[in-house]
């Protein structure tokens, strides 16, 4: 609690505290209670649409059928507390389980709709399901929450016990993405093909994520259930979603904190407009556009950041590997429709070793790198590193064999500052990485921030972080000065006489031949030469593969 916002939101916790028992009554605490328990549903939803960036459309689903299984065990099965919260968060977490296979690998609106079908499901089953459900009449009689037999008063000693749950809630958010968890989640957000690369476990993370982001809204929807006694198929409707997500749209997608005031907010905005009588919706709308327009990162956004560098990330000294495996690429091959990305393409990468890879434009390279780490499934042939056999595996499974790459067009979460980039994926000495990249005096910089040859050695430094004993580098040096391009060549000198094996592409031959103990020249996804720097530079077919122009 040493910073300011933390100091801000302990005040803010407090006030809510005194309000709520000393000057709230009656309907105030009503109006309270149910602002906390949309805050738990939307602490869940930060999760996976502020944190993921995934636009879930189910999350209401999950607040209903955690109002609805708290109902009919309390109702049809006679079960008392905490046996219907614990039925009331477990059913939509065994619906997430079961439906996160097939759609947490689905992309952006396919991911939206593929929810909402199952939010509009939900909605059917509870309506035509007269028997269990009650159909639209829904359930009537759920009892208040009891204690050992004591029953939760409505009015302060519910909103306590709510606002107890919200503590928890958010305590347990943030340990989800404190520290070196937060960073990866980021790096996932905002550069998912390089969190793969690096070895950061996506699918799990979106997996435990939206479990999680599950549990919260049934949960919140079995206090729902309590509180008012009935529940209809109405908690299931796309308005409870809708109203999620305004809340953390408006309270800030950034952090759970913000999920809490949008709740608060938004619960409480319709209260404080309801003496306007018809103009009362007008108003409301005025109220979020406004909020939207003008709070861009949310209500959230109004509080002084974090420290987040104060967070703790264990760092232990383990410098990049050495020593690592040479790579042996046999008769790869991959077509894309007609075209022969690759064909039957073999290549070595012995650590201390530099090869170069070279070719025209669509000959291939890029193709290659993305099948050695895992991005592309080769049609044929073998990716072997040392005694591994990685052919086919998922690109977080090959970084953690040692194996990373760099991007044409750095892949970084701008956001996290350079030595938060580097935290994410390993534990490794940053202050020496960065020393030896050259970005020592950048350590605090925000990685969108860095010029791109900056961003470019921050990828390189990065892949060191995850342990990577070969390195796959995409046109590293392109669009950097000359001045840049030498530090570069010295750079990769010092990482080969350091042990690792680099897999060099670049079009700039004056940069890459000097530095290359091998060279390979694609053309049309077959290898047109292969061997010493010089003798490729001469060769007939690699000079040919680059329209008759001589690379030299
Ligand atoms: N995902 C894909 N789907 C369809 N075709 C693809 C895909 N990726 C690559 N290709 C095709 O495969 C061929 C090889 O492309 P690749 O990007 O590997 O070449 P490159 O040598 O890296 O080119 P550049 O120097 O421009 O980066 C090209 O014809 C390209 O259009």
């Amino acid at each position: 609690m040493s910073d300011r916002r933390s100091q801000l939101l302990l005040a803010g916790a407090v006030a809510l505290a005194i309000y709520a028992v000393f000057f709230a009554g009656g309907y105030a605490h009503d109006v309270l209670a149910r602002a906390g328990i949309y805050a738990i549903a939307a602490i869940g939803y930060q999760l996976v649409f502020g944190r993921l960036g995934a636009l879930s459309l189910a999350q209401g689903c999950f607040f209903g059928l955690g109002a609805y299984a708290a109902a009919l065990t309390a109702l049809k099965l006679d079960f008392g507390f905490p046996l219907t919260l614990l039925a009331g968060t477990a059913l939509p977490v065994l619906l997430a389980a079961v439906i996160a296979v097939p759609v947490l690998r689905l992309s952006s609106h396919y991911f939206a709709l593929a929810t909402l079908g199952i939010a509009q499901l939900a909605v059917l089953a509870a309506t035509n399901w007269t028997d269990v459900t009650g159909g639209a009449n829904g359930l009537y009689g759920v009892p208040p929450l009891a204690f050992g037999g004591m029953q939760i008063e409505f009015g302060l000693p519910l909103t306590l016990l709510v606002w107890t749950c919200v503590g928890i809630v958010l305590l347990f958010s943030r340990r989800l993405t404190a520290g070196r968890n937060g960073l990866r989640v980021e790096t996932l957000r905002e550069a998912p093909k390089a969190a793969a690369a690096l070895g950061i476990d996506g699918t799990a993370i979106r997996f435990r994520f939206f479990l999680v982001s599950a549990a919260f809204g049934g949960f919140a929807g079995a206090l729902q259930a309590h509180a008012v006694g009935v529940v209809s198929p109405d908690v299931l409707s796309f308005h409870i979603l809708v109203l999620l997500l305004a809340m953390t749209v408006i309270g800030g997608r950034d952090s759970p904190l913000g999920a809490v005031l949008g709740a608060l907010l938004l619960v409480h905005l319709p209260e404080w407009f309801r003496d306007f009588a018809d103009y009362y919706l007008v108003a409301y709308g005025a109220a979020l556009l406004a909020a939207i327009i003008f709070l861009p990162r949310g209500l959230a956004g109004l509080l002084p950041s974090s420290n987040r560098s104060a967070l703790p990330v264990p760092a232990t000294a383990v410098p990049a590997r050495r020593n690592g495996d040479t790579l042996s690429v046999e008769m790869l091959s991959k077509r894309f429709g007609g075209i022969d990305a690759l064909k039957d393409v073999s290549l070595t990468v012995a650590p201390g070793e530099i090869v170069g890879l070279i070719g025209p434009n669509g000959s291939g390279k890029t193709t290659l790198v993305n099948v050695v780490t895992g991005m592309e499934k080769p049609d044929s042939g073998r990716v072997r590193f040392g005694h591994a056999d990685l052919t086919g595996l998922p690109p977080e499974h090959i970084a953690r064999a040692g194996i990373a790459r760099t991007f044409q067009h750095p892949q970084i979460a701008p956001d996290l500052t350079v030595r938060e980039s580097l935290d994410a994926v390993g534990d490794g000495d940053a202050e020496t990485l960065l020393a030896l990249v050259g970005l020592e005096s950048g350590a605090e910089t925000r990685s969108g921030a860095l010029p791109p040859a900056g961003q470019k050695r921050l990828e390189i430094a990065r892949a060191l972080a995850a342990g990577a004993s070969l390195l796959a580098l995409d046109e590293p040096a392109a669009g950097l000065s000359d001045p840049e391009r030498a530090q570069l060549a010295s750079l990769l000198k010092k990482l080969a006489a350091d042990g690792h094996a680099i897999l060099l592409i670049d079009h700039a031959m004056d940069f890459l031949l000097p530095l290359a103990d091998r060279v390979l020249c694609l053309s049309a996804g077959r290898v047109a030469a292969e061997g010493a720097p010089d003798e490729v530079a001469r060769d007939r077919h690699a000079v040919e593969a680059y329209f008759g122009e001589s690379p030299l």
